[in-house]
């Protein structure tokens, strides 16, 4: 693991690393904020899946989450949402599919499947890199996002029941199957057979999961994707019928930016830290 940079923020340290991953079989790029209270006693940990064209760098330095962070005494991890410069075809021609659009999933498709395998990575691999070398407690895991990464989050939690305490998102894509982003992104890496999407996709997730994670999420009502990628109204319907516990707040005036995140992300820390912290 190489380190790449480091800054002191709210009296604890943001980390930007790079290593080489087996399972995506690339180098990927991640960054760690360690709270002041990690100097002495290993500390909860909360992971942070960005959206499309995001690096790890976008929440560090636009979400204002380290001071909440530093407050609750919370590492906060971000990671990079591809492999990137790997020379494949199509990999750099549109925002939405290949570099800075993984969807974290294991593609399947040739020549996605050798690289893209952002599932494992942000559930199995960079977990353990992060306890290895970082004073985090790997029993207090959680896990939000933001659009696409939201989208990570939600599936993730949703697929991994007892992993972790909580998840949250901003504005996720709840229904991928159902809108351009999600379509083209999984039929790229996925193939032509949409029984595969269903794993990757939060409302069929919510019928099939045995979790029952609540899901907590915000959406801002001037999003310019609401209608054609975010749907929320699916998953307030899919949470109904199922039962399944969800708090959706609709925020009038709010755009799907940065803006919009930090204006809500302490509310977002302070509800992960409850469970963290409990
Ligand atoms: N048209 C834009 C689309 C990119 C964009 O809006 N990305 C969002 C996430 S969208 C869903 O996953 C984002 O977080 N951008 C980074 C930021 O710092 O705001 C384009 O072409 O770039």
């Amino acid at each position: 693991m190489e380190t790449l940079k480091k800054h002191r923020c709210f009296d604890g340290q943001l980390g930007f690393y790079k290593h080489d991953s087996e399972v995506n079989n690339a180098p990927m790029t991640f960054a760690v904020y360690m709270p002041p209270q990690a100097k002495k006693k290993r500390v909860p940990v909360l992971f942070y899946l960005s959206g499309l064209t995001c690096t790890e760098e976008n929440f560090m330095a636009k979400a204002g989450a380290q001071q909440y962070a530093a407050k609750h005494g919370i590492a906060l991890v971000s990671m990079d949402t591809s492999p990137r410069d790997l020379g494949l075809p199509g990999e750099e021609d549109s925002y939405d599919f290949g570099a800075g659009a993984g969807f974290y999933v294991n593609a399947t498709e040739q020549p996605w499947a050798r690289y893209y395998q952002m599932y494992d990575y942000v559930v199995d691999e960079l977990p353990a890199l992060i306890f290895e070398h970082f004073r985090i407690d790997k029993d207090r895991v959680s896990i939000f996002g933001h659009s696409m990464g939201g989208h990570g989050a939600l599936v993730i939690a949703l697929r991994n029941p007892g992993k972790y305490r909580s998840v949250s998102a901003f504005s996720p894509i709840v229904a991928p199957m159902h809108n351009d982003w999600g379509t083209k992104a999984f039929s790229g890496y996925l193939g032509d057979n949409k029984e595969t999407w269903k794993q990757y996709d939060t409302c069929e997730l919510v019928k099939e999961t045995n979790s029952n994670i609540p899901l907590f999420v915000d959406q801002g009502m001037k999003d310019e994707f609401l209608t054609d990628y975010l749907q929320p109204e699916r998953l307030e319907a899919v949470c109904q019928e199922q039962n399944h516990p969800l708090t959706l707040r609709k925020h009038n005036g709010y755009d799907h930016s940065y803006y919009f995140i930090s204006t809500f992300m302490e509310d977002h820390i302070d509800y992960h830290a409850d469970l963290l912290l409990a």
